[in-house]
C-alpha cells in the first residue's frame, strides 16, 4: 500500500505567557498513515490531537519536522482534505443539499454539477428524503450526515475528522459510526479521526494511536483486527474487550499524568 500522509519528527510549540515562553503541545511525531486506511488518535485531554490534525489540514505549520501528503510537504488547506468538525458548522439558512453545494461552490463546479453530486453525497450519507430541510429541522445526527456529505462532496483523498460524534447521544453515535465505515468501505478514503471514546477508537480503527499526555509523542500504534462477520454485536466478543482493555491500560497513565499536569498548571 503506498503511502499517503507522512508525519516526520513533528513538534509544534505554542507561544504562552505575553510571548515570553513557549508550550510544547507535539514531540518529535513519527507517524506513517497509508492511502485508504483509517487510523484513529486517541490520547489524554490537551495532549495534542487537535494541534495534529490542524497540522495536516494545513491550518497550523509544525515548528519542527514536517508533514507530507503524498509526498509533498502540507503548506496550507487544500480541498484534498475534507474536514468534518464536533459542531456541525453547517449554514443555518441553507437547505441540506445547499450546505452540501455550498463547498463544491467554492470550488468553482458548475451549477447543474452541483445539484447533482450534492444529491448523490446526501444519497450516501441516507439523507435525500431531508435535501430541502434546513439544518434547524434536522437532528444532531442528521446535521453531522450533512456535515459529512459536504466534505465528501469534493472528493478528497483525506477525510480529517475532529471528534465528530462526541455531540451525539449514544444511539446515533453508533449508528452514524456504522454509517461511517460503510462510508469509507465504499470511497476507499483516507481517515484520520480523533475521539476520546476507546469503544469509538476499536470499533471504527483499522489502527489506533494512541499518544503520551502533552507534549503528544506516540506511545503506540495498535493494529486492531477484528472479524467483522464473526458477531452481530461485535462489542459484546472478547476480541473486542481485548482491544479495548489494551487501549485503556495505554491511556490510562498518561491520563493521570495529564490530570497532574493540569493540577500544577492551575495552582502556578
Ligand atoms: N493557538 C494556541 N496557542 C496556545 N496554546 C495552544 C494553542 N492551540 C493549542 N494550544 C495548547 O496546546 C495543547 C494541545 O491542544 P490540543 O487542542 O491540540 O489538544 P487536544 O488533545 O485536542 O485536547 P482535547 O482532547 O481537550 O480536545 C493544549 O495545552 C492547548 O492549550
Amino acid at each position: 500500500m503506498t503511502t499517503k500522509i507522512r508525519f516526520e519528527g513533528v513538534g509544534r510549540t505554542f507561544p504562552i505567557r505575553g510571548g515570553r515562553e513557549r508550550l510544547t503541545a507535539l514531540e518529535d511525531i513519527d507517524l506513517h498513515i497509508a492511502q485508504g486506511e483509517f487510523t484513529v488518535i486517541v490520547g489524554p485531554s490537551g495532549c495534542g490531537k487537535s494541534t495534529l490534525l490542524d497540522l495536516l489540514a494545513g491550518l497550523g505549520t509544525p515548528t519542527s519536522g514536517q508533514v507530507l501528503l503524498d509526498g509533498e510537504p502540507v503548506t496550507g488547506p487544500g480541498v484534498d482534505r475534507g474536514i468534518v468538525f464536533q459542531q456541525y458548522a453547517l449554514l443555518p439558512w441553507r437547505t441540506a443539499q445547499g450546505n452540501v453545494e455550498f463547498g463544491l461552490e467554492a470550488i468553482g463546479v458548475p451549477k447543474r454539477d452541483r445539484a447533482e453530486l450534492a444529491r448523490e453525497y446526501l444519497e450516501l450519507v441516507d439523507l435525500a428524503s431531508f435535501a430541502d430541510r434546513h439544518p434547524h429541522e434536522l437532528s444532531g445526527g442528521m446535521k453531522q450526515r450533512v456535515a459529512i456529505a459536504r466534505s465528501l462532496a469534493y472528493d478528497p483523498g483525506v477525510l480529517l475528522m475532529d471528534e465528530p460524534f462526541a455531540a451525539l447521544d449514544a444511539q446515533t453515535r453508533e449508528s452514524l459510526q456504522d454509517e461511517l465505515r460503510r462510508i469509507w468501505q465504499r470511497t476507499g478514503k483516507t481517515i484520520v479521526f480523533i475521539t476520546h471514546g476507546i469503544d469509538e477508537a476499536v470499533y471504527l480503527g483499522q489502527r489506533v494511536a494512541v499518544l503520551t499526555s502533552r507534549p503528544g509523542r506516540i506511545k503506540s500504534v495498535v493494529d486492531i483486527v477484528l472479524d467483522r462477520s464473526a458477531a452481530e454485536d461485535i462489542r459484546s466478543t472478547p476480541e473486542f474487550a481485548r482491544y479495548r482493555h489494551e487501549i485503556w491500560t495505554l491511556l490510562h497513565d498518561e491520563v493521570v499524568r495529564a490530570q497532574e499536569l493540569e493540577k500544577e498548571a492551575v495552582s502556578a
